[in-house]
């Protein structure tokens, strides 16, 4: 189970790199060099997806990814309904719930849910939201919704907490691809404090930096898309810094784990 991954992952203090895959820009030389960085260590999931596909050789490019990457689980990340594929691992089902179009909250859902069973696709329930990111995106156009202010923390954490309490299994905070301004460590911090689901938190990461910055505040896993498309070179120094954030989480995790032992024994 992919979901397993990204919540031991969390249980243990354990800090995720995702590498987000436009299969409209995806060519075969990008997806065997994005392989061969995978099979270092470097990715710990594929996403596979975008606001608008148009590829008609889409399954062909997830067949090579999958052939060439056979470790690293791939979760389609679909902005429409025409975006499955059974040779993924798992899919990200999202409802947009920072948005009020009821198309993205379940009308979407309920137009392919048969289908995503018989596919036998593994389905993590996550809520989708948008953080204004300085510029409108892709995702808040495609899904005509309005991204919550990125200076409103609380709403958003009260956003996150109403996704945990309906059941979702994750929850996804977006400032959009190519955003001007990644979704602030504020917010992060905010939503951590009230949910417990794991947190994904992706949109306009281009800095190894902004990637450590999002995980300390509370992230289990960025995403990163356009500044690997721009330049797949960097990807071992924004792994790095996500096994350096991850390796002092789970340091700390084990010494609360210790202590919780300890204090557990006291109190018998
Ligand atoms: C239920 C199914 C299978 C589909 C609908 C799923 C929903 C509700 C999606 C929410 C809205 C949406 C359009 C999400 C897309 C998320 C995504 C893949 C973003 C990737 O970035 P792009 O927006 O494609 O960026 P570029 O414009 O840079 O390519
Ligand atoms: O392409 P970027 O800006 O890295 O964004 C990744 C992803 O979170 C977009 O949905
Ligand atoms: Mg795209």
């Amino acid at each position: 189970m992919v979901y397993s991954l990204l919540s031991e992952a969390r249980a243990a203090g354990k800090k995720l790199l995702a590498v987000l895959i436009d299969p409209d820009k995806a060519r075969r030389e990008n997806l065997l060099e994005l392989a061969a960085h995978a099979n270092k260590g470097e990715v710990d999931v594929f996403l596979w997806g975008g606001s608008l596909v148009n590829a008609l050789q889409a399954e062909y490019f997830l067949k090579l990814l999958k052939d060439n990457a056979k470790s690293t689980p791939v979760i389609l990340f679909p902005g429409s309904v025409n975006q499955l594929d059974e040779q993924a691992d798992a899919l990200f089902l999202l409802s947009l719930i920072s948005g009020r179009n009821p198309d993205m909250l379940i009308g979407r859902h309920v137009q392919v849910a048969v289908k995503v069973k018989r596919m036998g696709l593994e389905t993590i329930a996550t809520g989708y939201m948008l953080i204004d990111g300085g510029r409108p995106t892709s995702v808040s156009y495609m899904s005509n919704t309005t991204p919550i202010p990125a200076d409103k923390p609380p709403i958003a954490a009260a956003t996150a907490l109403a996704g945990e309490q309906l059941g979702m299994k994750m929850i996804y905070m977006d400032a959009g691809s190519g955003a001007l301004n990644p979704v602030s460590g504020k917010v992060i911090k905010a939503v951590r404090r009230e949910v417990d689901l794991p947190i994904v938190v992706g949109g306009g990461i281009r800095t190894a930096a902004r990637a450590a910055e999002s995980l300390t505040a509370g992230a289990d896993m960025v995403v990163v898309g356009n500044a690997l498309e721009k330049d797949v070179n960097w990807l071992p120094e924004l792994a790095a810094a996500v096994r350096s954030v991850s390796a002092t989480a789970a340091a700390d995790n084990q010494g609360s784990n210790a202590q919780e032992t300890i204090d557990n024994k006291l109190s018998v």
